[in-house]
């Protein structure tokens, strides 16, 4: 196994900065609001369409090879150990008493093809606490019984071991009527194998976190795991720094593979399922080996969308970089992670714990501990209160998720290094001799370095459209960078600015509200928190004022004398008014969780699905101060990694 033979690139060598080069704006945000229309096939639990890919097609654990032997095993036999050549072990939730459906995802409903009105039953309340299993027949002992995916990590940049799905358990996959397959699985229902010494819980209070910024990254075109339901386990009091309420989440993605999982085969040195696992990773979760981005071509600007279609056997590019089909099943899982930093980058998100077991092999958000949203513009921010040293800190996102990536290239490396004798007998029996070691070394290193080049360089275009869209332009000109974009970062930092109320409140402004100094430097007071603007002939004004005149320029090259409705319009949907702060996310657990409140979470539902529009039909009392400025003291919290 390629284990030491792949030099590790210094995270140093890839800190992203804000380069000069202008890209034009090639995509808007994909917005998900609404964007679902009438006709959608509407199942029943029962007549949902299941399956279990994953099952079927990677190695279990040999203790338990089938459901069948794992449902009859008495439950301390299937509990915490290290598994050999497996991806997962066959185990069901605990049963959970009195459950009580706290509140359920209507998008998600909606994307899973679901009928709303199962969703009022019992059965539903029943499934998703776990106490019955839809696809498991107990007479038979037939059908799809749950299961618990088994990954490693580096967490912290150590080897962390073999981890797994500790308190997550999936049930059945599911294939929405737009032919999407999506993993259903509860998180918190019990212990796993893999639970190691914990007690396979979740509380109440990060479960409710997790649901709602699953359905809020969503809400906002970020790629992430979703979430369906969120029950809370009455009955259920589980030990943290003192003792708190248990929930299960209800959730779903495309897949749950991470990056993890791809670092443990490397590291047991299981050359058979690591392959399995990139086989069923191109096949089952992209789609097909002819869904993977090509080769890039000599000169070509590694941010362009790549041709796809490529016969799975073909090797491409010169002699020396061959690429084969691991290749490209490297590039798309670094474009697509490169995409999704861009886009927490855009909107001021930390995950908190950036570790290779919380990075998505498809580019999702996922394992929400202490993430946050920035409040006011702060680059060395970090949510996590355990990270001294700011590794998981905002600024150092794009630069962590590389250093995973470089993790995911060198558990690749011997497939990707090996070129076009991949498939020859004696490699895939036995991996590589002697003699083409030096060779397979140099490609695979030519490859993760090139690689690098095209993960900044998605990620610079993928802001920087993103920035442009928040700003309200069609394009980023030459200039544009420094003079708008990191122009505005910098005085949101220097004067404590909010960060999302800069854009959402940008997009009201008029240009015709710019005409004079005097006109811009009252604008100007818009972007300080209320009753806090400074004086008329403060510096901070006058900084904001002259970037106010800028950027009127630039709207009126952009848009014309006659597009300013529609331009703000368009800023209107792209800069969300509501955002799950950490201080509304407090809120909303204190009074569910201590004033017993139920109603404040289908409020904060409703504001977080739909975060672009002006009102909810609520409270609006309630909804303004959500959305209005962050209370004093409650500003850039921190959280501890307890869940
Ligand atoms: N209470 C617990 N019981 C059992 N295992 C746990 C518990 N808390 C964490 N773990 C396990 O420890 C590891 C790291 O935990 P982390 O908090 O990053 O993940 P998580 O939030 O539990 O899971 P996920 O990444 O699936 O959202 C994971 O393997 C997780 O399953």
């Amino acid at each position: 196994m390629l284990r030491r033979a792949i030099p590790r690139l210094k995270p140093s060598q890839l800190k992203i900065q804000q380069p000069n080069s202008s890209l034009r704006l090639s995509q808007t945000m994909a917005h998900l609001n609404g964007n679902v229309d009438g006709k959608r096939a509407s199942h029943t639990l029962s007549s949902l369409p299941k399956s279990n890919v994953f099952t079927s097609s990677l190695p279990t654990d040999a203790a338990f090879p089938t459901p069948a032997d794992s449902h009859s095993a008495p439950r301390e036999t299937l509990g915490p150990r290290m598994i050999k050549e497996a991806l997962f072990t066959y185990v069901r939730p605990e049963i959970t008493h009195s459950p009580e459906l706290l509140a359920v995802s209507d998008r998600a409903v909606q994307d899973l093809g679901l009928d709303p009105k199962e969703t009022e039953t019992e059965e539903f309340n029943q499934v998703f606490a776990g106490n019955k299993l839809l696809t498991w027949d107990e007479e038979t002992k037939e059908g799809i019984y749950p299961w618990a995916q088994c990954y490693g990590g580096y967490q912290f940049g150590q080897w962390a071991g073999q981890l797994g799905d500790g308190r997550a358990i999936s049930l059945f996959e599911t294939t929405n009527p737009e032919g999407v397959r999506y993993e259903i699985q509860l998180k918190g229902a019990g212990r796993t194998p893999y639970s190691r010494f914990a007690d396979g819980k979740a509380v109440l209070r990060s479960s409710i976190r997790e649901f709602v910024v699953s359905e809020y990254l969503n809400a906002i075109g970020i790629p992430t795991t979703r979430a369906l339901a969120l029950t809370l386990a009455r009955k259920s009091r589980v030990m943290r720094e003192r003792m708190e309420p248990g929930a299960i989440v209800t959730r779903f993605a495309q897949s749950w593979v991470r990056l993890g999982t791809f670092d443990l085969p490397r590291m047991r040195g299981d050359r058979a399922t690591l392959r399995k696992l990139a086989d069923y990773t191109a096949e089952s979760i992209y789609g097909g080996w002819d869904k993977l981005p090509s080769a890039l071509t000599a000169g070509q600007d590694p941010s362009t969308t790549l041709p796809t279609s490529i016969p799975k056997l073909d090797v491409q590019g010169p002699a020396g970089s061959e690429e084969n089909r691991y290749v490209r099943l490297y590039r798309a899982i670094v474009r697509a992670n490169a995409r999704t930093v861009a886009a927490w980058q855009a909107y001021g998100f930390m995950n908190g714990v950036l570790n290779t077991d919380n990075t998505s092999i498809l580019g999702l958000s996922m394992d929400y501990g202490p993430f946050a949203f920035l409040d006011t513009f702060d680059p060395t921010y970090t949510p996590n209160h355990d990270d001294h040293m700011l590794r998981y800190s905002y600024r150092n996102q794009p630069t962590i998720i590389w250093w995973n990536l470089v993790r995911l290239g060198e558990a690749l490396g011997e497939l990707m290094g090996a070129a076009d004798f991949v498939d020859d007998a004696v490699f895939v029996a036995s991996g590589v001799t002697e003699a083409q070691a030096d060779g397979l070394v140099k490609r695979a290193e030519g490859i993760i370095d090139r690689a690098g080049d095209e993960y900044k360089a998605v990620f610079m275009a993928h802001y920087k459209s993103l920035m442009t869209a928040r700003l309200g332009l069609k394009q980023c000109k030459d200039g544009d960078f420094e003079e708008l974009y990191s122009e505005l970062l910098d005085f949101l930092e220097a004067h404590e600015l909010d960060f999302h109320h800069a854009f959402r409140r940008l997009g009201y402004v008029r240009l015709e509200e710019l005409e004079t100094e005097q006109a811009r430097r009252d604008v100007a007071g818009r972007f300080f928190r209320s009753g806090e603007a400074p004086r008329q002939e403060d510096a901070s004004r006058e900084r904001i004022a002259k970037w106010l005149d800028k950027w009127a320029a630039r709207v009126r090259e952009d848009w014309g004398s006659a597009g300013e409705e529609e331009r703000m319009a368009a800023m209107a949907k792209t800069n969300p008014k509501f955002v799950p702060r950490s201080w509304v996310l407090d809120e909303l657990i204190d009074r569910v969780e201590k004033k017993n409140e139920r109603d404040v979470l289908k409020d904060i539902m409703k504001m977080n699905l739909s975060p672009f529009e002006e009102k909810w039909g609520g409270n609006e009392g309630e909804e303004e101060r959500f959305c209005g400025d962050v209370p004093k003291y409650k500003g850039m919290m921190q959280c501890s990694c307890s869940s």
